[in-house]
């Protein structure tokens, strides 16, 4: 992330590497990209992008690399209320002006129901940093049985689906939820509530039998890479075995590496093993989320396609009495954000986020507590029209 100079607060852009995450790879971050183009398709799905010339990282790119990799997931401060000090009074200063930017959904919360009024609303959930908080451990990000109660009352009133960056098994085994739509592999792994059929004029779907044997309908738009993510995912393990503290997370149809728990001098080798090993897959792309490298396939499909295809299935899509609401915390959650903010589907990207940071999002919550404040007030609202 880039700190914009002549602010009188610092806020974060996210825009340091991947203008548009699907299209466009900015020299300055990523490995050295030339001007030819990888093209791939898949059920017509074409997506363009920069291809790698050497696959080299020298040491300008590794900077660029490491730059990007340290402003990945800032550590907010922790603000202690009895004994505040001036650096923390800025910080909440610089975040209460950002808010002007980005008003609080819950501050903002009437004016956000007077224009819900006589719409459906349609929630897009994102998981990890948003339904539970950012763990040193990928595995154990659990979510608290508060935070699934209040998306289980939401979902009875609203229709709810879970779009994240995980496998599609893995997230439901988090949330374990039944009755929502989940969206994992960053939207390419699609799946509808037990039992209920979902159509698509253009996507075909494949029947699967859930844990409880009951039908699910499936929309998987990269299931063609799966042999080379496998591969990929092999390869990845055993290249970055040596450092500690990584972890090559398999999430189906996307890879996560993990640098967390990695000492930050051996951040670039961790950079330097990723990228050794898909020079030679044209078809896969890089990049990066909260203290992650994430690898996918080059495809057109993104959480902001799986919104729009979500919304298309449920005959949501371009009603005027319809209000989506996405509510994300990461850089892949801002093509959702866009997606809701300049579509036809228009509706209210909620960016959580305890720093300031330049968003597509119209509003902000701080931390997942108050997304839960959130999600609790939607119901309180529903119910309170009888
Ligand atoms: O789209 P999301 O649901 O937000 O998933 C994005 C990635 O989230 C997970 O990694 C992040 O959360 C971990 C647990 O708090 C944390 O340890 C890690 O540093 C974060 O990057 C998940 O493990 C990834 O696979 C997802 O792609």
């Amino acid at each position: 992330m880039d700190i914009k100079s002549g602010h009188s607060s610092p806020v974060m852009t996210d825009s340091p590497q991947i203008s548009n995450s699907r299209l466009t790879v900015r020299q300055s971050r990523l490995p050295p990209y030339s001007s030819a183009t990888a093209v791939s398709q898949n059920n017509n799905l074409l997506l363009t992008v920069p291809r790698k010339k050497t696959g080299i990282i020298d040491d300008v790119k590794a900077n660029a690399w490491l730059d990007a990799m340290i402003a990945s997931s800032p550590t907010p401060a922790i603000v202690n209320k009895d004994n505040i000090s001036s650096s923390d009074a800025t910080t909440d200063m610089t975040y209460r002006e950002w808010t002007v930017k980005y008003p609080s959904a819950l501050t903002t919360f009437e004016k956000i129901m007077s224009v819900a009024k006589g719409k459906r609303i349609a929630l897009f959930l994102d998981y990890d940093g948003t339904l539970s908080p950012i763990v040193e451990e990928p595995d154990a990000a659990y979510m608290s049985s508060d935070m699934r109660t209040a998306v289980q009352n939401v979902a009875k009133y609203f229709p709810t689906a879970i779009i994240s960056g995980r496998s599609r098994d893995k997230v439901y085994e988090f949330v374990g939820l039944s009755e929502l739509y989940y969206a994992g592999s960053h939207g390419m792994d699609i799946m509808s509530p037990a039992g209920e059929s979902l159509n698509h004029k253009h996507l075909s779907r494949t029947v699967s039998i859930n844990e409880q044997g009951k039908d699910v309908n499936l929309f998987q738009t990269a299931s063609e890479f799966l042999p080379m993510i496998d591969k990929v995912f092999c390869s990845l393990v055993e290249s970055t075995k040596d450092i500690k503290g990584v972890k090559v997370e398999d999430n189906r149809f996307c890879i996560s590496v993990h640098y967390r728990n990695v000492e930050e001098k051996n951040w670039t080798l961790v950079a330097q093993c990723v990228d050794d090993v898909i020079r030679t897959y044209p078809k896969l792309r890089l990049t990066y989320g909260r203290k992650v490298l994430e690898i996918c396939p080059v495809i057109d499909w993104d959480k902001g396609k799986a919104v729009t295809f979500l919304l298309e299935s449920l005959g949501l899509n371009n009603c005027e009495d319809v209000l989506p609401i996405y509510v994300g915390d990461d850089r892949t959650d801002e093509d959702a954000f866009k997606v809701l903010r300049d579509g036809p589907n228009h509706g209210y990207g909620v960016l959580v986020s305890a720093m300031p940071k330049v968003s597509n999002a119209f509003y902000s919550l701080r931390d997942p507590s108050e997304v839960m404040e959130f999600l609790k007030a939607l119901v309180t609202w529903k119910r309170s029209l009888g």
